[in-house]
């Protein structure tokens, strides 16, 4: 049987990989596929250094358009990134009837429920393994595996970048600008980093995750999103000291009232699998009500990891490329008719526990004062720690952890305390997941 074509757009970090693994394993993928796939050409806009990745067998244009115009190729591959030339491109794949494989989240997680409906009318296929957790199949896992379960909730870490700044400060005591330079140069961050360190990378893949696992549209602009950009040095200490790790999770959980959908750092306990994922790899922990607890764990970032998704996207649509449409996996797990109309509840109505850092002076009644206020609005404290405040004697912080608490009362209960004359600096918040 002739190969299946695929065409490249934008041969960089994942793009060089996808043409790396695809050459390298050929046969083994022949063998899956049932036919051969490859990459008949390129567009990207640095031509030179296309060729020097593929040599002179595979055609390299500058111009995407003439990829996307070529009728040989059956699978159009984007791997551009951004919202601007990349969702003009994939539309107009569609339009011309391939079949689609991007790893870019970001467009997905926003502008998603456009792009799947008009490849749902066009009959093909938006495949985006890549875009969440890398080369962990989270896509598959959710979409397929677990297709018997009421899920739950789900929570992971889903930004590299992030993970590996958090581990090597704590570990290494190294600062953050000199990591976030090593994660830049291995390949991990996005293009604006402010993506990764702000949350917005793991906001769009929560987003999606959230959608395939409640079968709800994509919705990034109803997230609450927090990175790790204000976290201090002496919260990760004092977590430490409860016996919890701080961790930038994407969260989505299922209430009697709607879906909570959230990325900010979160207080794990330092015994949980999640609490250990250390340096830029990934990990998903997603629970059903038949399944229990699962964990999913790997690379989420990196050219090959990431070029893995790709490709194992390629196979399944070359598998299915001769199926009914109708017959294919729903782009968001559930049938494009049947998704619910089920509200994303504002940070507000969200209810989690909390670590919370005073900076008070060392006075009589403070305390007393402080938890007076937790008190009134019905607050209840799990455990609470006093230590000298490094910046003085006459200075005393406070860390205390709640039970679980709407949002809402929380915040009353901090622009409370924080009106005390007794407290001197702006009160640190930090969510906090049992995960059990
Ligand atoms: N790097 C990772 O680890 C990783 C992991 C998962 C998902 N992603 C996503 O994969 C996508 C690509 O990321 P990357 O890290 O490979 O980026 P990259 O910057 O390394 O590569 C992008 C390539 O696209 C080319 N390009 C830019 N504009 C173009 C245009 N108009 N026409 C043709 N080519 C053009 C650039 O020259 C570059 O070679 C992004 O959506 C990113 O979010 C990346
Ligand atoms: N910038 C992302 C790349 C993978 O999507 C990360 O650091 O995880
Ligand atoms: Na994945």
């Amino acid at each position: 049987m002739k190969p299946i074509q695929v065409g490249l757009l934008g041969i960089g970090t994942v793009g060089s990989g996808t043409y790396n693994v695809l050459l390298r394993n050929e046969e083994e993928i022949r063998r899956r596929a049932g036919r051969s796939i490859r990459i008949s050409m390129v567009a990207d806009l640095d031509v030179a250094r296309a060729k020097s990745v593929v040599g002179s067998d595979v055609e390299v244009v500058a111009d995407a358009r003439q990829v996307i115009a070529n009728p040989e190729i059956d699978i159009v591959v984007e791997l551009i990134g951004g919202y601007g030339i990349a969702k003009a491109l994939v539309m107009e794949a569609i339009a011309a009837g391939k079949h689609v494989v991007t790893a870019n989240k970001a467009l997905l997680a926003v502008h998603g429920t456009e792009i799947f409906a008009a490849a749902q009318a066009k009959g093909v296929v938006v495949a985006f393994e890549a875009a969440v957790a890398g080369g962990i199949p989270i896509i598959k896992a959710l979409r397929e595996g677990l297709s018997a379960n009421r899920i739950q909730w789900l929570a992971g870490i889903i930004n590299g970048t992030t993970n590996f700044i958090l581990s090597e400060m704590r570990d290494k005591g190294l600062d953050f600008d000199v990591v976030l330079k090593e994660a830049q140069r291995l390949g991990y961050a996005e293009a604006d980093p402010t993506f990764d360190i702000e949350g917005i990378d793991a906001g769009h893949k929560v987003t999606l995750m959230s959608a395939i696992a409640f079968g709800i549209p994509v919705q990034f602009d109803r997230a609450h999103v927090e990175g790790i950009t204000k976290l201090a040095a002496a919260d990760i200490t004092y977590a430490e000291q409860l016996g919890y790790r701080i961790k930038l999770l994407g969260i989505t959980k299922r209430r009697d009232t709607g879906i909570e959908l959230r990325v900010h750092p979160t207080l794990v306990p330092a015994k949980r699998l999640l609490a250990n994922v250390e340096g830029a790899m990934n990990a998903v922990v997603v629970h059903g009500d038949a399944v229990g607890t699962t964990l999913y764990y790997g690379k989420g970032a990196g050219s090959e990891p990431t070029a893995s998704a790709v490709v194992a996207d390629l196979v399944d649509i070359t598998r299915l490329h001769t199926a009914d449409p109708d017959h294919r996996v729903p782009h968001l797990a559930f049938q494009p008719g049947q998704l619910a109309a089920t509200p994303v509840l504002p940070i507000e109505d969200v209810v989690t526990s909390f670590y919370l850092r005073l900076q008070v002076a060392d006075q009589a009644g403070v305390l007393a004062k402080i938890t007076g206020i937790l008190a009134d609005r019905n607050i209840s404290i799990d455990a609470l720690l006093q230590r000298e405040s490094a910046e003085g004697e006459s200075k005393t912080d406070v860390i205390i952890l709640t039970h679980d608490t709407r949002e809402g009362d929380m915040n009353q209960a901090i622009t409370a305390m924080q009106a005390l004359p007794t407290v001197l600096a702006p009160i640190v918040r930090i969510r906090k997941e049992e995960l059990s």
